[in-house]
This record gives structure tokens, C-alpha cells and sequence, in this order.
């Protein structure tokens, strides 16, 4: 088609010249009221948008054709989006009645994943990002943009740390400098190659120095410039290249160190956003979404992702919600009035951007009316944190008069056709208007005086949008007409006429109609110009309600909750009858639990299946992120300190399936955090080495446990059907057991009927009732019957990883017991392990030879076993790669195997 360019009609042309500029995208070309595609798009068109692929014919050939409606664009868009396209919108940018020959179209806006800014593309709750990466190594830098509210931000750091923060704000879109590198990202996004100049250091300062006086001074590196030079650069693009995103006035450097370190595992594992199983219902982000307006929900979403680190901030924030706890009515009456906040950011990114309209401006005005009443309930605050945000609340009242005077309440959609100006506010268009006015009535008083003047008394006025006013005669009465009336149109039973007089008042109405709709679109984006002169000043509000909005939401979660407050900058966990706020919600009767973990201390908990340990873990966790994210917490009681990372690590099978190989993934994410975790760090371990054979398995998970122990010093909690671990905590001064404990009673078929407690207690746990559990869950009897054989016959030492020594009357606290839950069990526990210690060969033997370096009996630990348990313990975890690990893990194993097969 491109060969034969000069045959084609000027339209097609100009639809190649506008393709041929935005090679990367379909363009959207406006004819009329529709949307259209050509060609080869035009297939691709029909197919994404299940739209009928038409033809267009002209004088030069017939062309494939798909269309979709302009006024219903949005689900189209978005299944193009969907499909991966980028879509420019090539707009009529003049009247086709003022066109002299074809009409001028341009690309107004490109829509892309990271750039939507339309209402019905984006989601309220969370911010749709472009980012931008440039740099490598430990000066990678990352920019971001929230497109539709002018949220940028930029950081660096290693090429780790910014992957991390990556995976943590999953941009939407994401634009990468030629020496940027190539992550491996844990989300969906649309990778876009931008032009490579716009990210050298020159080209950046120029396109940043549009936004701030001194761009150098806004950055802290090189690499940060060239991020948001070539950020802003493509997002001024995407909007249609018409300069400066007014809009994006400030440019925020942060530094990730700044906040609580949550990767995108531990998000995903702790759930706060999404839950990993359809069936594992809520997550933390809806059980705290109280918010009023969508300000507070992304807010929210942002303070969950990243919980603060500094105390004086989190301090303000429990500060606030406890007196905005206190005090009810002020809380209910913010929370209404923020209910009335209509999404401001947005609202004033589309003011900027000259795409708001009428509507638009007085939904700007009905938040703006929001704010005196809101300031009014906070009038009493005590606290500073509350009297510094009423305080910082700007009326606008500048604005908010503008508005209300210009622009009628409840304006039409299209601001081009008039309704929109109120009267008294601009005296030319009143003036217009008042000529159209007058027009009208001397038109519609018109039939009356006709009527009389004829004696027709059937005589008719009425207008149609092709002929204009007419009288019209029924037949009967031709005889009567006047001589100064002339015919229009003749119709089966009557006749249709005009005077001069008719003629030129309706001449006067049309072009003061006209005049008046095209002076009102004049007046109006007069005043929207107006009011986008003020877009710091609505931003800063917009920031000061977002704040607010959450501040009073965690009251109101709080009250309805039963939260405390914690207090923080405690040198250890220690938490009273904690809960997990999402579990809580969707059991009846949940049962809280308390926590004392000392700084760098490991705790080895153990219990049987289902008996609560994954909860309570992520509880603990759910606790500390909650707290530094200002919240009050589900607890009696809380101390906490100030944790800089959490990190997860999840079993296996509770692992959401990925491309890579589950063991694979384990390991990667256990030498991340051997690693990466400090002495403030949290660590939550659950069923490490689970994912491959048992003894491997618990050598894995010894090892971790004793590296977290000597070298990381992190504040652990390990969660582990390895029983055989337990002992280890023997040998570790900083580690502990606790466990779960269930209460057993003998059923009526005499095998044990399990009640799980879901209470922790100290020491150690040494049954699994693996086998009670698959009764539970409705195994067969015949296979729950034979697995109980298995159970005896291996002399209660089970052959797989979820083992235990078997139901072991001693632990397990029977429901005649008298001793409260989690007491009487604990010093029968503590000698459990030991019961029934196995044989040679089973997984308990293999344990006690790594633990008694001399070996146990001298028949336990051979020469080639101790060789292998003295490269073990020289293995250095946190240097080795997960491949390394597996090769090293290999070779052991191999050896063992050859010790065996030479004892044979
Ligand atoms: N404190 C609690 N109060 C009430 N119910 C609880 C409590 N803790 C956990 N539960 C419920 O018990 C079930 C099992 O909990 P969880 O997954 O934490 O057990 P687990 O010990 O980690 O199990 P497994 O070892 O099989 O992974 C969940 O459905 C949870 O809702």
C-alpha cells in the first residue's frame, strides 16, 4: 500500500503519514463519530474489538476498514490495551465544516498501558505507573509517573535494590535507557523502546528543565536525571506532544532505605493486596479499605507497600488515629465529607491536560465545598499531627467562587454546546443570549398573533432542524393565507410557510445560538485555564485529604476492630493476644496468640498440620507492617521495633506455580534473604526445604536455621514439619521451640479425634497427625486405615517430610487433661524427639549423625559423612548461587550414596 502512496486519497495518505510517525501503535483515526482503522490494522481492529471488518472504497481501490464509536471508545481501548497495542488517537483537530479541503487530523494522545488517563481505563484503588530505568550496577536509577495525577518520583541504587522497588510499584510500562539493565521481572508489563537520545544527560536536563528551574538540583545522580528525562519525555508524547505535563509539578527523589523493605514475595505471601488462593478470601488492603474517596485508597495501597521506617513519622500517625478515636463524631463527619471528594488528583491532572470538562470543574467545586466542613470537624484536634493537617488544608476559595459563578450545576458532558456558563458572568454572552432569548419568544407568541390576524385557528408554528421555523396551513384554510407569506415545503395535508419577518428572527436565533455556544466554550476554557494556574495549590490538598482519608479510616478500623496501638522503637517483639487481622474476619472464633521474640532471635515452631503456624507467622508480620504503616494494630497489647525488611519464604506447594522449578525458586529466595537480612530484619520461614527430598530437606533447613542463627542475626520465625530440627535449637543460645497444640480425645473407632487449638505454647512439638488431618479432609477410610498401619509399622517414625515420631501420648494434651493448653505438654515435649530415636538409615539417625560431630554411637557418622558434614558446615549459603547450592547438594548426596552402596 506504502508503494503506491501517490495513488492513494488524500485521507488514506494522511492516515500512512500520522501510521508512518507512530510505527509502534494503531492509530485510531477519526472520521466523524467513529474511530477508524485501515488495512492491515483495520484486520486486527476487527479481530481485538470483535467488530465487523468493513470495506472502504474509493477511486483508487478497495481497503479493509474496522471502526469503533467514539462516544463508547473506552471497552474497545481497553481490549486493545489488553492485547498488547499501543493505540494513538489521530483527532479531527478542525471543524470539517471550516475545512477548506480535507480535514486537519492529529495525534492527540497515544494510549499506552503506563499512560491511560481516562477515567473508565484506570482502576480508583491503585496508581497506573510508567517507569523508566537507566543506569547499571550500583548507580541504576528508576523513575516513575503516574500519568493521570502527576505523581513522579525517582530513586537509585544497586541494580538489586531497583529491581525490587520495581517489582514493588509493577509499572504498568516500562521504558528502558540503552545502558539500563535487562531485569527479570516478577509482574506484567509492556516493555517500550524509547528513543535512546531523550535518556543522554543533555537531552534529559532540557526536557527536565521544562518542570523545575534547576534540574540538577532535583536529582541526586546522573543516571536519576537520565530516568526522568527520558520518563517525561515519553510521557509528553504519549499526551501529544503538546510540551510540559503542567500537571507534574514536582519531581520527588526518594530513597528506598527509607521505608520497610517489602518485596514483591513478601507482598505476595503476606497477602496485602491479592490473596494467593481463590479461596483464601481477603486480603489486609480490603479488610483497612474504609476510605471515603479514591485519594484515601491509594494512599492507603501506598503506605501498606511501603510501611515507614522512621519513628517520629509513624509516632504522628498513631498520634492521629488515637485521637481521631477518640473522637467519633469529628471522625464521622471527616469520613462523610471525604465521601463527597471526588478523585482530585485526577481531576486536576485532566484540568492541566485542557480535557476536563464542565462536569469536571464542578465536581472540582463539590470537593472544594467538602473542605470547610472538613476543616470545621477538626476544629477541637489537640493533637499536632491533626491541627498540622487541618491547618495545611487550603480552602481555595478562590477557585471554588470561580467555579460556582461560572459554570451552571449541573452541566451537560459536551462543553462545545453550550448550557455550561451560568448567567451574570460574562456580560457579552448574556448579551447573546438575551438576543436569542427575545427571538424565541417573538417566535413562540408567533402562532398566537397569526391565529388572530388569519382567523386560521389550526395554524401552527414549529421548527425543523432542516427548514428552520414554518406556519404551517391544513388545506382547507389555503384560501386564507396572507399575501406576505411565502411557501417552504408542501405536505400531503397542509402547507408550510414563511415571512420575512420569521426569516429574520430566525436568521438572529441561530447565529446567537451559535455565537453564544461558541462564547461559552470561550468563557469555559477561560476558567478551566484559570483554574489550572492553581495546580500545586489543589495538589498539596489533594495530598492533605489522601493523608487524612487513611488517618481517619485506620480509626475507623480501629474502633470497629478492636485495635490497639502499639508502641514502637521496642528492642523486641512482644506482642499480647495478637490476631491475624484477615483470618479474624472470616473464622468465628479466632484465637488470638501472644509473641516475645528478642531481637536476632529464631524461633522454631512446629505442630501439626493445620494447626495454625502459616497464620500466626504472617500475623506477626501483618502486625509489624500495619504498625509502620501508621495503623493501629489487632492485638491486647503490642511492643515492636522498627523493622527495615521483612522477608518470606514460603513452602513449596504454597507457592503460586511459576516457570521455574519450585525447589529452584525456594532456593533463590532463601539466598536472597541469607543475603540481605540484617539485624532488623524479620524473616519468615515456612517449610524451607520442603520442596525436594527429605533429607536434603532438613540439611537444607539446619543449615539456614544455623546461618540465620551465627551470621544474619535476624529476628526468625521458621515454621517446619522437620521435628527433628527442634533439637538443634539446643545447640543455638538465640533460637527457641514453640508449637501448636491440639487436643486429642480417643474416637469412637479408638484411632485419635483431633481438635485443633490453634494455640501456641513453648517447646516443641512432636506430632504431625498428618494422617488425622487427611481423615479430616474426607481420605477414603481404607487409605486413612492403611496409612495409620504405615504410622505403627515404622515405629511412629513417618517416611516423609511432614513426619513426626507419630501420636506420642506424652505431648499431646488430652481433653481430660486438667493443665491449661500449652503448659502441660511443654517439658514431655522438650523430651519427645528423643522417644523411639530410629534406627540407622531413617531420617532421625541421619539427623542425629550431623549433629553429633563425633558420631553419636561410632557407627552413625562415617569418614565419608563426616566429610561431607564438614563441607556443609563450611559451605558459605549466603555466597552461593542457587545452582551452586544444588551442585554442592548433589555431590554430598553422591557421596553419601557411595558410602551406602560400599557398606552393602
Ligand atoms: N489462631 C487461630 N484461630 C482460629 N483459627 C485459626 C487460627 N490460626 C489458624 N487458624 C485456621 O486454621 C487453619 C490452618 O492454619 P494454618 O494454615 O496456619 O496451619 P499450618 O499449621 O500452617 O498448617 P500446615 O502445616 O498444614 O501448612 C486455617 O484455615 C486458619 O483459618
Amino acid at each position: 500500500m506504502l508503494g503506491a502512496r501517490e495513488e492513494l486519497t488524500p485521507m488514506l495518505s494522511q492516515y500512512l503519514d500520522l501510521c508512518e510517525a507512530h510505527p509502534d501503535a494503531v492509530v485510531m483515526f477519526q472520521v466523524g463519530d467513529f474511530y477508524e482503522a485501515f488495512c492491515e490494522a483495520a484486520e486486527e481492529v476487527a479481530r481485538v474489538c470483535e467488530v465487523t471488518l468493513t470495506k472502504r472504497e474509493d477511486s483508487t481501490g478497495t481497503y479493509p476498514m474496522a471502526g469503533i464509536p467514539i462516544d463508547n471508545a473506552a471497552s474497545y481501548l481497553e481490549a486493545l490495551l489488553d492485547a498488547g497495542y499501543r493505540v494513538a488517537i489521530a483527532d479531527q483537530v478542525e471543524e470539517a465544516s471550516e475545512a477548506s479541503g480535507l480535514v486537519d487530523r492529529a495525534v492527540t494522545q497515544v494510549i499506552t498501558p503506563g499512560t491511560v488517563v481516562d477515567e473508565e481505563l484506570l482502576s480508583g484503588a491503585t496508581a497506573t505507573y510508567l517507569g523508566a530505568v537507566a543506569g547499571s550496577g550500583e548507580e541504576t536509577a528508576l523513575a516513575t509517573v503516574d500519568v493521570s495525577t502527576g505523581e513522579c518520583q525517582v530513586t537509585s541504587g544497586t541494580e538489586r535494590r531497583m529491581s525490587e522497588e520495581l517489582d514493588r510499584l509493577a509499572p504498568a510500562e516500562l521504558l528502558r535507557a540503552p545502558d539500563a539493565p535487562d531485569f527479570e521481572l516478577g509482574f506484567e508489563t509492556m516493555a517500550t523502546d524509547a528513543d535512546p537520545g531523550t535518556f543522554e544527560a543533555d537531552a534529559a536536563r532540557e526536557t527536565l528543565s521544562a518542570y523545575v528551574a534547576a534540574p540538577d538540583s532535583v536529582v541526586g545522580s546522573e543516571a536519576e536525571l537520565r530516568a526522568v528525562g527520558g520518563l517525561l519525555d515519553y510521557a509528553e508524547y504519549t499526551q501529544g506532544d503538546d510540551g510540559p505535563l503542567e500537571y507534574v509539578s514536582r519531581v520527588r527523589r526518594y530513597d528506598p532505605e527509607r521505608s520497610l523493605q517489602l518485596d514483591a514475595t513478601a507482598i505476595r505471601s503476606l497477602e496485602l493486596f491479592e490473596s494467593r488462593s481463590p479461596r483464601s478470601g481477603d486480603t489486609l488492603v480490603e479488610v483497612l479499605d474504609e476510605t471515603a474517596c479514591a485519594l484515601g485508597r491509594r494512599r492507603l495501597a501506598s503506605w501498606l507497600r511501603r510501611p515507614s521506617v522512621d519513628e517520629g513519622e509513624i509516632r504522628r500517625r498513631h498520634d492521629a488515629v488515637a485521637e481521631l478515636l477518640d473522637r467519633p463524631m469529628a471522625r464521622e463527619t471527616v469520613r462523610e465529607h471525604l465521601s463527597e471528594v471526588y478523585d482530585l488528583e485526577r481531576l486536576v491532572s485532566r484540568v492541566s491536560r485542557e480535557r476536563a470538562n464542565a462536569r469536571d470543574l464542578r465536581a472540582l467545586k463539590n470537593t472544594l465545598d467538602a473542605v470547610p466542613e472538613v476543616k470545621a470537624a477538626l476544629s477541637e484536634v489537640e493533637s499536632d499531627p491533626l491541627r498540622d493537617l487541618r491547618d495545611s488544608l487550603d480552602e481555595l476559595a478562590d477557585v471554588r467562587e470561580l467555579v460556582g459563578e461560572a459554570i451552571r450545576p449541573d452541566p451537560p458532558q459536551e462543553i462545545t454546546e453550550g448550557g455550561v456558563v451560568r448567567e451574570g458572568f460574562d456580560d457579552e454572552l448574556d448579551e447573546v443570549r438575551a438576543t436569542e432569548r427575545e427571538g424565541r419568544e417573538w417566535v413562540s407568541a408567533l402562532e398566537e398573533r397569526e391565529r388572530e390576524r388569519t382567523g386560521i385557528d389550526s395554524l401552527d408554528v414549529g421548527y425543523t432542524q432542516v427548514h428552520g421555523y414554518y406556519i404551517e396551513v391544513t388545506n382547507p384554510n389555503l384560501d386564507r393565507v396572507p399575501d406576505d407569506y411565502t411557501r417552504r415545503q408542501t405536505l400531503k395535508n397542509s402547507e408550510r410557510f414563511y415571512t420575512p419577518e420569521l426569516k429574520r428572527r430566525e436568521d438572529e436565533i441561530l447565529s446567537a445560538s451559535e455565537r453564544a455556544d461558541a462564547l461559552e466554550y470561550e468563557v469555559f476554557a477561560e476558567v478551566r485555564a484559570d483554574v489550572a494556574e492553581e495546580v500545586e495549590r489543589l495538589q498539596t490538598l489533594a495530598d492533605s485529604l489522601a493523608t487524612l482519608d487513611v488517618l481517619t479510616t485506620f480509626a475507623a478500623v480501629a474502633a470497629a476492630n478492636g485495635y490497639v496501638r502499639p508502641e514502637m522503637g521496642a528492642d523486641s517483639v512482644e506482642i499480647e493476644a495478637g490476631r491475624h487481622p484477615v483470618v479474624e474476619r472470616t473464622r468465628s472464633e479466632f484465637v488470638p496468640n501472644p509473641a516475645e521474640f528478642s531481637a536476632g532471635h529464631v524461633a522454631v515452631i512446629t505442630g501439626p498440620n493445620m494447626s495454625g503456624k502459616s497464620t500466626y507467622m504472617r500475623q506477626v508480620a501483618l502486625i509489624a507492617v500495619l504498625a509502620q504503616a501508621g495503623s493501629f494494630v489487632p492485638a491486647r497489647a503490642a511492643r515492636l521495633p522498627i523493622l527495615d525488611r521483612i522477608f518470606t519464604r514460603v513452602g513449596a506447594s504454597d507457592d503460586i506455580a511459576g516457570g521455574q522449578s519450585t525447589f529452584m525458586r525456594e532456593m533463590a529466595e532463601l539466598t536472597d534473604i541469607l543475603h540481605n537480612a540484617t539485624e532488623d530484619s524479620l524473616v519468615l520461614l515456612d517449610e524451607v526445604g520442603r520442596g525436594t527430598s527429605t533429607t536434603d530437606g532438613l540439611a537444607i533447613a539446619r543449615a539456614t536455621t544455623e546461618f540465620v542463627h551465627d551470621e544474619v542475626g535476624a529476628t526468625t520465625l521458621f515454621a517446619t514439619h522437620y521435628h527433628d530440627l527442634t533439637e538443634l535449637v539446643e545447640d543455638l543460645p538465640d533460637a527457641f521451640n514453640l508449637h501448636f497444640t491440639v487436643e486429642k480425645a480417643e474416637g469412637e473407632d479408638g484411632n485419635p479425634d483431633v481438635t485443633f487449638l490453634h494455640r501456641v505454647a513453648d517447646g516443641a512439638s512432636s506430632s504431625s497427625y498428618g494422617v488425622e488431618v487427611a481423615e479430616l479432609a474426607g481420605v477414603p477410610p481404607a487409605v486413612v486405615e492403611r496409612a495409620r498401619e504405615y504410622v505403627r509399622e515404622s515405629g511412629a517414625i513417618p517416611a516423609d517430610a511432614n513426619g513426626g515420631e507419630g501420636p506420642d501420648e506424652a505431648e499431646m494434651r488430652t481433653s481430660s487433661d486438667d493443665a491449661p493448653a500449652g503448659e502441660s505438654d511443654t517439658s514431655a515435649d522438650a523430651q519427645a524427639p528423643t522417644n523411639g530415636r530410629a534406627s540407622e538409615g531413617t531420617l532421625a539417625a541421619y539427623v542425629d549423625g550431623i549433629e553429633s560431630d563425633e558420631g553419636a554411637e561410632g557407627t552413625t557418622t562415617t569418614g565419608a559423612e563426616a566429610d561431607v558434614l564438614a563441607e556443609l558446615r563450611e559451605l558459605d549459603v549466603a555466597q552461593t548461587t542457587p545452582l551452586e547450592a544444588l551442585n554442592a547438594l548433589d555431590d554430598l548426596k553422591q557421596r553419601l550414596d557411595e558410602r551406602d552402596r560400599n557398606r552393602d
